[in-house]
C-alpha cells in the first residue's frame, strides 16, 4: 500500500458506508476505505452476481450483495458509484430503506441530471450531496480499481442551496481522507466546465476512432499498425465504458451541444486557415495550446504527476 494514502484511522469517519456499484470507481474507494479504516462496516451492493462475488474474492467489503435496498439499511453514507443512467432505479429502490439522517452522495460525471434523478426519491431527513471524482482510466469492473487513483486529483461536489452544511463538511472530509481536493460548485456549473474538459473530448476520441475505422481505405490492420502517434492515444480514451458513457451524453446534452458549437465554429476557422495558407493563424495556434499543455504538466508536478499508468502498475490495488 502507498504511504501516501496515509495511515488507517484510528476511529473510523463513518459507522456503516455503502456503496452502490463495484466497478472502477466504487471498487477504488472501497480499496482506499478499507484501507484507510473509514468505515465501521463496509457494505457492497451491485447488481451483478458475477461483481458481488468478485467483491467478496478480493475482500473489498464486509458484507456484499445484490440487493442494494438492504445494503443501504442503517447506512450512514451511501455512495452511488452506477452508471447515471441507472440513478431513477436505484434511488426509488433504496428509498424505503434509508435511516434519517443518512447522507447520499454519488461520483457521476454528470451532476444536474444526477441531482433531478435522484433529488425526487430522497425522504425529508436524508441529506443529499453529490460529488463527482474527477479521476478515472478507460478500465471497468472490480478488478480495475485502485486505492490511489483519488490522490492529488479535484472531487467536485454539487451540494443544493440549502443542503446541510455538516453532511456536506462530512463528504468533503471523506474524500480529502482519498487524497482528493475537494472544490464547491453548482451543478450546472459543473456540467458546463466538464462537458469541455471531460465530454467533448471523450466524444471527439470516439468519432476519430470511428472515422479511422470505417475509412475504405485504411484497414483495420492498418490501423491496428500505424497507430503509435497521436491515434494511439484517442484509441486510449475512445475503449471507455460505452454504458457510461452513452448516459454522459443523454444527461449532459445541452452543455455538450453548446460546447460542440463553439467546438464546430473554431474547428471551422481551422478549416479556413489550412484551406487559405493561414500559416501565421495555424501556428498562433499550436503555440498558445502548446503553453497551455506546459502549464497543466507544471502545476502537475508541483501537486502530482498525471499518470494513471504509472499509479496503476506501480502502486497495484494495495490488496
Ligand atoms: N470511469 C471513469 O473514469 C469515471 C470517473 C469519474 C466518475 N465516474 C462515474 O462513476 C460511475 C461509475 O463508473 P465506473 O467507471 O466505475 O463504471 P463501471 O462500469 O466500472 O462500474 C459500474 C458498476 O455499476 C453496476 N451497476 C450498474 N447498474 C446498477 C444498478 N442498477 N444497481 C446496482 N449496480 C449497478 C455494474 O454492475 C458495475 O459493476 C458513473 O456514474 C461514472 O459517470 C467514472
Ligand atoms: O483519463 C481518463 O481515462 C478519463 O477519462 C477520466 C475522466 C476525465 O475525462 O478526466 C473521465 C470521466 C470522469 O467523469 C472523470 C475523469
Amino acid at each position: 500500500m502507498p504511504d501516501r494514502l496515509g495511515p488507517p484511522r484510528d476511529t473510523p469517519l463513518f459507522e456503516r458506508i455503502t456503496l452502490i456499484g463495484l466497478g472502477l470507481i466504487g471498487s477504488s474507494i472501497a480499496r482506499a476505505a478499507r484501507h484507510l479504516k473509514l468505515a465501521g462496516t463496509l457494505v457492497a451492493a451491485d447488481a451483478s452476481p458475477e461483481v458481488t462475488a468478485r467483491v467478496r474474492e478480493l475482500g473489498l467489503a464486509d458484507i456484499a450483495t445484490t440487493d442494494a435496498a438492504a445494503a443501504v439499511s442503517g447506512a450512514d453514507l451511501v455512495i452511488l458509484c452506477v452508471p447515471v443512467g441507472a440513478y431513477g432505479a436505484v434511488a426509488e429502490a433504496i428509498a424505503p430503506q434509508l435511516k434519517s439522517g443518512a447522507i447520499v452522495s454519488d461520483v457521476g460525471s454528470v451532476k444536474g441530471a444526477a441531482f433531478a434523478q435522484l433529488a425526487p426519491h430522497i425522504p425529508a431527513g436524508v441529506h443529499l450531496v453529490p460529488a463527482h471524482p474527477v479521476a478515472g482510466t478507460e478500465h471497468s469492473g472490480p478488478d480495475a480499481g485502485f486505492a490511489t487513483l483519488f490522490i492529488d486529483r479535484w472531487s467536485i461536489l454539487t451540494p443544493p442551496e440549502d443542503a446541510d452544511p455538516a453532511a456536506v463538511n462530512a463528504v468533503r472530509s471523506f474524500w480529502r481522507a482519498l487524497g482528493s481536493n475537494v472544490e464547491v460548485m453548482t451543478a450546472q456549473h459543473h456540467d458546463l466546465v466538464l462537458a469541455i474538459t471531460s465530454h467533448v473530448p471523450h466524444l471527439i476520441a470516439y468519432n476519430i476512432v470511428g472515422t479511422a475505422a470505417d475509412l475504405e481505405e485504411v484497414t483495420q490492420s492498418e490501423v491496428i499498425k500505424f497507430s503509435a502517434g497521436g491515434f494511439r492515444d484517442f484509441t486510449r480514451i475512445a475503449a471507455s465504458d460505452p454504458t457510461m458513457w452513452r448516459d454522459v451524453f443523454l444527461n449532459n446534452k445541452e452543455a455538450v451541444l453548446e460546447m460542440l458549437g463553439r467546438f464546430n465554429e473554431d474547428l471551422a476557422a481551422l478549416q479556413r486557415a489550412i484551406r487559405w495558407g493561414d500559416g501565421q493563424a495555424l501556428f498562433d495556434l499550436f503555440t498558445r495550446t502548446r503553453a497551455i499543455r506546459r502549464n497543466i504538466i507544471a502545476v502537475g508536478q508541483e501537486t502530482a504527476e498525471p499518470d494513471f499508468g504509472r499509479r496503476r502498475g506501480g502502486d497495484g490495488d494495495g490488496q
